[in-house]
């Protein structure tokens, strides 16, 4: 692991936190149910978003719905869906006209991908669809192929298909983490701070280059991203990292 910033050189008065989710903080797991939050993380994170005067985000692929989930009790700030969601303050609710839903056929469509097989999952977040193969790796050609050729067929729809891990997802083109971030950090809490984005994945890699002109620092997980300021080897040593952080700021 490349070296991180160390936490006592971390200002919590003046830095915003940007966490993605899956690979970062949790785990992977066979689906997308199946992730383990760790109790203590949501301890770190509620102590962590009140030492930053509420200026800690998570910035997800999943839904604010599903983070909502697996949160509980806590509804934090958040980037949901890539970027098709925004909450700026806990319990607040993104504006449901943010983003429109996928046009029906395109979804009908997309969703034809998982009968390829047992082991295709489907994940619909409405302005989005996920296709998964994690439980059916030997299929994952076949699902990206398909999901290229299908929003191809569909010129009339700015699509992406954002390639994940073990998932690729069609999102409208407009948007992705790094619009999203770069909206979030206009608005109080986060205007004026520092942004720290930890993220693993390709979509995250985005939200790198856009880190430096807002005095922001980036770090990867799992590999070091070619504009990642340093690495974390796995998603536990970002958790204690954070733990580090609050533990240490606390006594300071
Ligand atoms: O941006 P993230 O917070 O990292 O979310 C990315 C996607 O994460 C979820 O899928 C991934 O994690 C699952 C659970 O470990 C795993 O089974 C799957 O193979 C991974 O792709 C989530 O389901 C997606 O909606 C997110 O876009
Ligand atoms: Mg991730």
């Amino acid at each position: 692991m490349t070296p991180v910033m160390p936490a006592d050189t971390i200002d919590l008065d003046e830095v915003a936190l940007l966490l993605d989710i899956d690979g970062t903080l949790l785990d992977f797991a066979p689906t997308p149910r199946e992730v383990w939050v760790p109790p203590s993380l949501r301890q770190t994170l509620n102590g962590l978003l009140a030492r930053t005067g509420g200026a800690l985000a998570l910035v997800s692929g999943r839904s604010l719905a599903d983070l909502d989930l697996l949160f509980a009790p806590l509804e934090l700030p958040a980037i949901g869906g890539h970027g098709a969601e925004l909450r700026v303050a806990p319990g607040q609710r993104s504006d449901p006209d943010r983003t429109p839903a996928l046009d029906p056929m395109v979804k009908r469509k997309l969703a034809s991908v998982a009968e390829i097989g047992p082991g295709v999952l489907l994940e619909d977040k409405g302005y989005s669809l996920a296709l998964h193969y994690r439980l059916a790796p030997d299929k994952g050609d076949e699902v990206k192929a398909m999901v290229t050729a299908i929003c191809e067929s569909f010129p009339e729809f700015p699509l992406e298909a954002l390639p994940g891990k073990s998932v690729v997802e069609v999102k409208p083109a407009a948007f992705d983490k790094a619009t999203a971030v770069a909206e979030l950090m206009q608005l109080p809490p986060f205007a004026g701070r520092r942004p720290i984005f930890v993220g693993d994945d390709v979509t995250d890699e985005r939200v790198f280059p856009i880190l430096p002109p807002l005095r922001g620092i980036g770090f990867s997980v799992g590999h070091r991203a070619a504009d990642a300021d340093g690495c974390f080897d796995r998603p536990a040593d970002v958790r204690a990292w954070l733990d580090g952080l609050l533990e240490r700021q606390a006594v300071g």
